[in-house]
């Protein structure tokens, strides 16, 4: 397919932040093609939570372009409190992390300290330990500890900011995987409606049938998102790509909790699975880190994202370049032109399917074996509740896109998760045929098809009073 093909295979996440939560701002990401918006609530109290959702509720109706959102929650994750103004570690200085509002009045005066918010760290980390900070950039070691605070040496000295990352690497840290914060957090996701939710250190299937109750409780429909980023996640891994409806490789964690060079082969792996038992994944953090401060990339990030599209991910996402990035807009630019570039020359022969297990995906196999065999074809389909568009993507079409028409809004949104797939909202017709024909009409409307292209038609049709399930190839007249 050309370069100027409509259709980006790929798709876009983004994290909000300031820098990016104005109205005009979110309007020329999503311009710029952005799929996702991505809210991480170890950042978000309630009320910016609620009104940013209406925000960008309100510039897709807007721009008519529906976008999903993702509530990101942060189950285990141990952060440091709020601080007025950074600290500035210095090397060999002491410093005391605190719990249970401990400190200052235990340290002494020339001891700087923290709070944290989780109070048995005291108990799970032994003296000797190791504490890094801020995804690995600060690194301190325990001296002693008592029932308050935890006293370290800073080994690697750095800034340290306000709700900052720690990490202990090795440590079985004793937290629940769904916490009273996510449960208060995700709570006021589905009230807004929310699409997603994805859960941060997931170490077990366990852990996301938890979610997957409250959510069934709640009565929400959100798509859960697992967030691998540690030893257990690795260890567990098929167990947890069962259990989740989208994978998270979260390179920012796994990279301090696992040896770095390990990295690169997890993700492959990761991807690997996912596609094999035909899960979305997304590729997560540092995609563009250099991009925080500068208008271009660096070589090394855009092959890093070049690989994420020729692992053939369903998205790659971006967090602090478009929180707190001085070039959000660019940086959402530049995942499109690169993921555009890298899927128009991908001749790789077809992957393996994922295993097919009903006749239904027999089928759809077969459209999609169709569509491999007939140049700039596009695959159409209708879909109430996501199945045949969540089918047709896990078996990764080599050019043809996948235009979804479903009657739902939310549906539409979650969607756009999936690699390869563009869904519509359209209402469906009294008959299959009439809903088939009102999709073609709007789609030679847009533009997006012309005369004799080819379509696969997945879906099914009216036979003597019978729904069957189908494949026609049509050629647009
Ligand atoms: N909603 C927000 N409000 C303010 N700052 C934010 C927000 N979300 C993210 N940030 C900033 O952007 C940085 C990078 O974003 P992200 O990767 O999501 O966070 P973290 O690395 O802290 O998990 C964060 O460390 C934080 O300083
Ligand atoms: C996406 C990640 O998680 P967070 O930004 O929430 O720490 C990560 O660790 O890569």
């Amino acid at each position: 397919m050309s370069a100027d093909n409509p259709f980006r295979r790929t798709k876009i996440i983004f994290t909000l932040g300031p820098a990016t939560d104005s109205e005009a701002m979110l309007e020329a990401l999503f311009r710029a093609g952005a799929d996702i918006v991505r809210l991480n609530m170890a950042h978000a109290n309630h009320e910016w939570t609620r009104t940013v959702i209406r925000r960008i509720r309100a510039v897709s109706l807007r721009l008519g372009r529906e976008v999903g959102i993702m509530m990101d929650i942060k189950g285990p994750e141990i952060r440091t409190g709020d601080l007025a103004a950074p600290i500035e570690l210095r090397p060999g200085e002491i410093f005391d992390f605190t719990v249970r509002g401990g400190a200052p009045g235990d340290s002494p005066e020339e001891v700087r300290s923290v709070g944290v918010n989780y109070a048995d760290l005291v108990k799970d980390v032994a003296v000797g330990d190791t504490v890094l900070v801020d995804n690995g950039l600060i690194r301190l070691e325990v001296l002693a500890r008592n029932e308050t605070r935890l006293r370290c040496r800073v080994l690697i000295p750095g800034p340290l900011g306000s709700r900052r990352h720690i990490n202990l690497p090795g440590v079985k840290v004793n937290l629940p995987a769904f916490t009273d914060k996510d449960r208060r957090d995700t709570a006021v996701g589905i009230e807004e409606n929310i699409d997603f939710v994805a859960l941060s250190f997931v170490r077990s299937a366990a852990d996301v049938e938890e979610l997957r109750a409250f959510l069934a409780e709640h009565k929400s429909h959100a798509r859960i998102v697992a967030k691998i980023e540690d030893r257990s996640a690795i260890d567990n891994l098929a167990e947890i790509v069962r259990a989740c409806d989208a994978l998270m490789v979260a390179r920012g964690d796994l990279g301090i909790e696992c040896p770095f060079e390990e990295l690169p082969g997890i993700q492959r792996r990761a991807v690997r699975m996912c596609l094999s038992y035909g899960r979305p994944v997304i590729v997560a953090t540092h995609m563009l880190e250099s991009m925080i401060q500068q208008p271009v990339p660096t070589r090394a990030e855009i092959t890093d994202v070049a690989n994420a599209v020729y692992e053939r991910s369903d998205c790659v996402m971006l967090s602090g370049e478009t929180t707190v990035g001085k070039y959000p807009l660019e940086c959402v630019q530049m995942l499109d032109r690169i993921a555009r570039r890298v899927e128009a020359e991908d001749d790789a022969p077809a992957a393996p399917p994922p295993e097919l297990t009903s006749e239904k995906t027999k089928l759809l196999h077969s459209a999609v074996v169709l569509a491999n065999d007939l140049p700039d074809s596009r695959i159409l389909t209708f879909t109430r509740y996501g199945f045949m568009a969540r089918s047709l993507a896990a078996l990764r079409p080599q050019r043809a896109p996948i235009l979804a028409f479903t009657p739902s809004i939310e549906l539409q949104r979650q969607l756009r998760l999936l690699r390869g797939v563009e869904p519509y909202v359209m209402p469906f017709g009294s008959e299959p045929d009439i809903t088939i024909e009102n999709a073609i009409v709007f789609l030679r409307n847009k533009g997006l098809i012309a005369p004799g292209d080819k379509l696969i038609i997945a879906t099914d049709i009216l036979s003597q009073d019978r729904l069957i399930d189908a494949v026609q190839l049509r050629t647009v007249r």
